[in-house]
This record gives C-alpha cells, sequence and structure tokens, in this order.
C-alpha cells in the first residue's frame, strides 16, 4: 500500500498518525510532501519513520490512495503538482472543506476515483468521525472505509450533506474546545487562578467525555441525574437556556455550513 500526503499540517497530521498509531498502515507505505516547510515534515519522518519527498514523479508512482491536504485555496497549485504524473488506479481522497468532486476532477484533468472526506483532528486518537462521499466510478469502497476506520469511524453521504457534516463534525470540536475555553476564563472570574481553572476545567471534560463513552445513559439523562429539583443545576440550567444556548449553537452550525456552501461556489 502507498498512500501519499500532499499536505502535512494539522489535518493530514491527524490521519496519519492516527493510522500509525493504530497499526492498520506501516509508516513506511506513507510518503509526505508539503509546500515548503521541509523542516516539519523531516520532523515526522524522524519521529514517525514515514517517508518524506519534494519530487512528485517518485511521490506518485504507483501510489494506491493520494490524500489532498492542503488549504482549499492551495489546491490549484497541488493539482499543478500532481497533473504531470497521476497514475489512471490512484484514488484521490480530498479533506478539503467546500472543494466539490466535479472541482478536483476539473482541475485534475483526469477521471480517477475520487472521494471526499470530512474528518476532524480527533484522527490523532482514532476518534475522527469522518463524513465520506464517493465519485460514481470509485472502487473498492470497502478497502477505504477500513483504511478510514483506522482513525475513527465513519458515515456514508451525499456530496450535498457534506456542508453539514463539515460544520458538526469537522469544526465540531473546535466549538466544544472554545467552550471549554470560555468555561475556564469563566472560573478566573468566579475566583480561581489560572492553573485552578484549567485543572478543574480539564478534569471535568475529562470525566464528562468517559461518562459519555462509558454509559449508557442519553445526554439528557445523565444531566438530569444531576440536576437536584430546585437546587444549583436547575437554577444554572435555567440561566444558560434564558440566554438561547440552543439559538446560539444553531447560529454557529448555520455559519460553519454556510461558509463551506461559499467555498463550494468560490470553484
Ligand atoms: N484542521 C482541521 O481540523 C480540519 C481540516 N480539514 C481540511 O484539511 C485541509 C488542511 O487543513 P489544515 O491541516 O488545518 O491546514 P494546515 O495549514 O495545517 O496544512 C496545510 C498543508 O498543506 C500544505 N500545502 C500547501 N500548498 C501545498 C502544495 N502546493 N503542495 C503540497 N502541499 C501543500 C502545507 O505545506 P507547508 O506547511 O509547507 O506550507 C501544509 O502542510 C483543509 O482543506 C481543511 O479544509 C478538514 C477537516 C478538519
Ligand atoms: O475550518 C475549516 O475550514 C476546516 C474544515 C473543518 C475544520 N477545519
Amino acid at each position: 500500500m502507498k498512500i501519499v500526503f500532499y499536505g502535512a499540517g494539522n489535518m493530514a497530521s491527524a490521519i496519519f498518525i492516527g493510522m500509525i498509531e493504530n497499526k492498520v498502515v506501516k509508516p513506511e507505505d506513507i510518503y509526505l510532501t508539503s509546500k515548503s516547510q521541509k523542516e516539519k515534515i523531516k520532523f515526522f519522518q524522524d519521529k514517525l519513520g514515514v517517508n518524506i519527498s519534494y519530487d512528485d514523479s517518485e511521490l506518485l508512482k504507483n501510489a494506491d490512495y493520494v490524500i489532498l491536504a492542503s488549504k482549499p485555496q492551495s489546491f490549484p497549485d497541488v493539482a499543478k503538482r500532481l497533473r504531470p504524473y497521476l497514475e489512471e488506479a490512484t484514488k484521490i481522497i480530498s479533506v478539503m472543506a467546500g472543494t466539490q468532486i466535479k472541482t478536483i476532477r476539473r482541475e485534475l484533468k483526469s477521471d480517477n476515483p475520487i472521494a471526499r472526506l470530512m474528518p476532524n483532528t480527533n484522527a490523532m486518537v482514532q476518534h475522527s468521525v469522518s463524513g465520506i462521499s464517493y465519485s460514481e466510478n470509485f472502487p473498492d469502497k470497502d478497502e477505504l472505509v477500513e483504511l478510514m476506520e483506522s482513525f475513527g469511524t465513519t458515515v456514508v453521504v451525499e456530496e450535498d450533506a457534506m456542508h453539514n457534516i463539515t460544520a458538526a463534525t469537522g469544526s465540531g470540536s473546535a466549538f466544544l474546545y472554545y467552550i471549554y475555553e470560555k468555561y475556564a476564563e469563566s472560573l478566573m472570574e468566579l475566583g480561581f487562578d489560572e492553573n485552578e481553572a484549567m485543572f478543574l476545567t480539564t478534569n471535568l471534560v475529562i470525566g464528562a467525555g468517559k461518562m459519555v463513552e462509558d454509559s449508557d445513559l442519553s445526554f439528557s439523562q445523565l444531566r438530569k441525574n444531576i440536576t437536584s429539583k430546585r437546587g444549583t443545576t436547575e437554577a444554572g440550567l435555567d440561566a444558560l437556556d434564558g440566554e438561547g444556548i440552543k439559538s446560539i449553537l444553531m447560529t454557529t452550525l448555520n455559519a460553519a455550513a454556510n461558509r463551506s456552501e461559499e467555498l463550494s461556489q468560490d470553484d
């Protein structure tokens, strides 16, 4: 198996680290290239034993998969590198937000099988939840799903649904991290010092995550188990509802999904 990453930034590294940690792919089967930050990919070569190269003919020779992991705006440059050497059977997997299969095809000027993947950086701990959609000529879907499930779970969706998946889970962890950040800041306003606020928030988040993982109870039941009639939690939750928590989250998700749609129209 030869898997070539065009782009070795936050998302790509979460994927290949997740794949390697899970031992589904051997480091020697992974090839990295980037635009210019040679030190960064050299670091991955030294630490993980993956291959690195800036020679597109070498990278693309007998490649089973090419993962497009640059920013959407850099894709025209990446396509320029790929076009001369891309082999017919190589499968293209794009993690780029908003870039449509038809655009990838047009830029690559090829009929290669293409899949879009919308993962998240939880791939690094094998907990990405990734949306996948395929071009009509994509073979070996099972092999791709197995590969992608080496760093989490997958859900197959129509391409149109990618905008919502991008908002829900591609960007989703960032929304949660932001809430944790603001929670820690609020603890500081309550009077905790920074270390205490970070310690309390971190352990709260880890504990709540483990409860979600280990317990069969719904989010709502977990919440109810903490909420005493006329107690402190009920008072806090009433305040949260009074501030319109649901509408804040809807606005957030709509803004992200709309931006994905806009990116697809930049094509
Ligand atoms: N970050 C996330 O959580 C998620 C990101 N995505 C998608 O993943 C993609 C990458 O995002 P992210 O990892 O955050 O971005 P980064 O900026 O961290 O990484 C971008 C990478 O692309 C490389 N690159 C740029 N131009 C070229 C080129 N011409 N040839 C080869 N490589 C190139 C950069 O190289 P260099 O370092 O040398 O400039 C860098 O390694 C985006 O399209 C985004 O939509 C999808 C889901 C989640
Ligand atoms: O912010 C972005 O555009 C990318 C896509 C999903 C997460 N990060």
